[in-house]
């Protein structure tokens, strides 16, 4: 298990108490970044403690951790911890209506994500907070208001009833989408602020193991069944079973009014998803019975309320889940806080400040980047001219590895800034759409004249990277 970074850096006294409002991913994990830098540290959370109220498993869709997220727990000296219960996943495997599949690398070899339990994830992290003495987690919290002005928090237990009245000193929302810290500060002048949803659901259904708890699919890759307009996708689990989700439109020919009778889902599979349905017996009970979840994405400005409040993770910037960044997102807003804390110490309006204008640009850059994942994960994954055009970007970065680094790998493989990456990633795009009309087969990319124009192009991004 690595040092943690900051604990180093730590000064022991003097250090404001901290507040954190919400233990879901960001907030348990900032529990521990500000304990370990000496900060006594509160915790709200208005759900029950998910180790001891048994929740159940398999109900949401599992995380994709990658760099940013791995960076952010190494910073805490965890990441060796949750890589044991984490499956790498190299590469999106295709299924076609005729169950015949394709393959896509995510990056270079032994590159890959992680699928990771959320529940999982979330446990491990409430255990290390409660091994630490500096914590105080206080769960059934309900956060029903915060007082700006008077810097109290309005708070209800679910479990007694009691309401009582807290003050903060330092309070950071980590209390995600639907966040009530937020809420108070939306109600402050010129608060800017916007939610926007798709028309999009999604519905959590199961593969199962087999009946040697083995994996019916490829075990170490995401699977996905692109159809154009919606699509199904399925990660893997320790245990042999699959998290599948299907995202779906809310209205429609094909869509969740038009799927309400177990026959008519059954019927449905069985075309669009027959190589799936023999390992989903669960399938119609499941949809039936599984609630259907929305699409949201959050915006907001500022994140913070003088040197006081900060917002982090979903409360500011909810995004959709079709990068699996949301949550590697709000893991770096950790990591980014705990750097800034190192360069300004306990100038907190610096590091507040300095926080939201990194952050900003580069939560809404990931924000675009999610929306654009969703199209080519449900649409152009199954054309094979998209998968010959990733072929051919992965031969220019092989050839050009200074000046060409593929969109999917700056976002998941590096810490390129979000708003970088996409800025770079909209260049790259539009070199490709030049490119690839000359191109039939992957032999072309050796062609004079293909590399010449090749040639050319990164010649213009030197001349680009030399004037910056
Ligand atoms: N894979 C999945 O299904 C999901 C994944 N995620 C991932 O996790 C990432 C990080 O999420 P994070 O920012 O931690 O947000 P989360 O929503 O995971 O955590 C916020 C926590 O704060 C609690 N909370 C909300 N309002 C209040 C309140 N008024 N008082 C006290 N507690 C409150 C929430 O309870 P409650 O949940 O009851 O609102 C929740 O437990 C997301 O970006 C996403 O990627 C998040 C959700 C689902
Ligand atoms: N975790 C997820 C949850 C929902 C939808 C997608 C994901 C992904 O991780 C997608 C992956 N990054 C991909 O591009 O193939």
């Amino acid at each position: 298990m690595g040092t943690p970074s900051s604990a180093a850096t730590a000064a022991a006294t003097d250090l404001s108490p901290c507040t954190i409002m919400g233990a879901g991913l960001v907030g348990s994990l900032l529990a521990l970044y500000l304990a370990r830098r000496g900060h006594v540290v509160d915790v709200y959370e208005r759900r029950a403690d998910p180790r001891l109220s048994g929740a159940v498993e398999g109900r949401s869709i599992n995380l994709a951790l990658s760099d940013r997220g791995w960076r952010a727990l190494e910073g805490v000296g965890i990441s060796e911890q949750v890589r044991e219960v984490a499956i790498p996943m190299y590469r999106r495997v295709m299924h076609d209506q005729q169950g015949r599949l394709t393959y896509q690398p995510y990056g270079r070899e032994n590159q890959a994500i992680y699928s990771v339990s959320r529940g999982g994830l979330n446990r491990t992290l409430l255990n290390l907070t409660e091994a630490d003495p500096r914590i105080r987690m206080h769960f059934n919290e309900h956060c029903q208001h915060v007082d700006l002005r008077a810097r109290r928090l309005e708070m209800h237990n679910t479990l007694t009833d009691q309401e009582q009245t807290l003050p903060f000193r330092r309070l950071f929302g980590a209390d995600g989408a639907y966040s009530a810290v937020r809420g108070a500060m939306q109600k402050t002048d010129r608060y800017e602020f916007s939610q926007s949803y798709l028309e999009y659901g999604y519905k959590e259904l199961t593969i199962e193991a087999g009946p040697n708890s083995e994996w019916q699919l490829e075990k170490n890759a995401l699977h996905i069944w692109p159809r154009g307009q919606y699509m199904m996708i399925a990660l893997p689990n320790l245990d042999g079973s699959f998290n599948c989700t299907l995202f779906f439109p809310y209205e429609g020919q094909e869509s969740f009014t038009a799927l309400e009778t177990a026959p008519q889902v059954q019927e449905f599979f069985k075309e669009r998803f027959p190589d799936a349905v023999p390992f989903m017996p669960d399938l119609a009970e499941e949809f039936i019975q599984n609630p259907t979840g929305s699409l949201i994405t959050v915006k907001c400005f500022p994140w913070v309320h003088k040197d006081e409040i900060v917002l982090l993770g979903d409360a500011s910037h909810a995004i959709v889940p079709f990068y699996g960044q949301g949550m590697n997102a709000g893991f770096e807003d950790c990591s980014v806080l705990d750097s800034l804390l190192n360069q300004y110490g306990e100038d907190w309006h610096m590091v507040f400040s300095e926080f939201q204008r990194q952050r900003k640009p580069n939560a809404d850059a990931m924000a675009d980047l999610a929306i654009y994942n969703f199209e080519e994960m449900r649409d152009r994954v199954a054309n094979p001219r998209f998968l010959l055009q990733k072929k051919i970007e992965s031969k220019i970065s092989a050839q050009y590895p200074d000046q060409w680094l593929p969109l999917y790998s700056q976002v998941t493989f590096s810490d390129t800034p979000y708003a970088d990456a996409w800025a770079n990633g909209q260049r790259q795009e539009s070199i490709m759409q030049r490119l690839m009309p000359h191109i039939q087969t992957e032999a072309d990319y050796d062609l004079p004249a293909v590399q010449e124009m090749v040639r050319q192009e990164m010649e213009k991004i030197d001349a680009l990277s030399s004037m910056a």
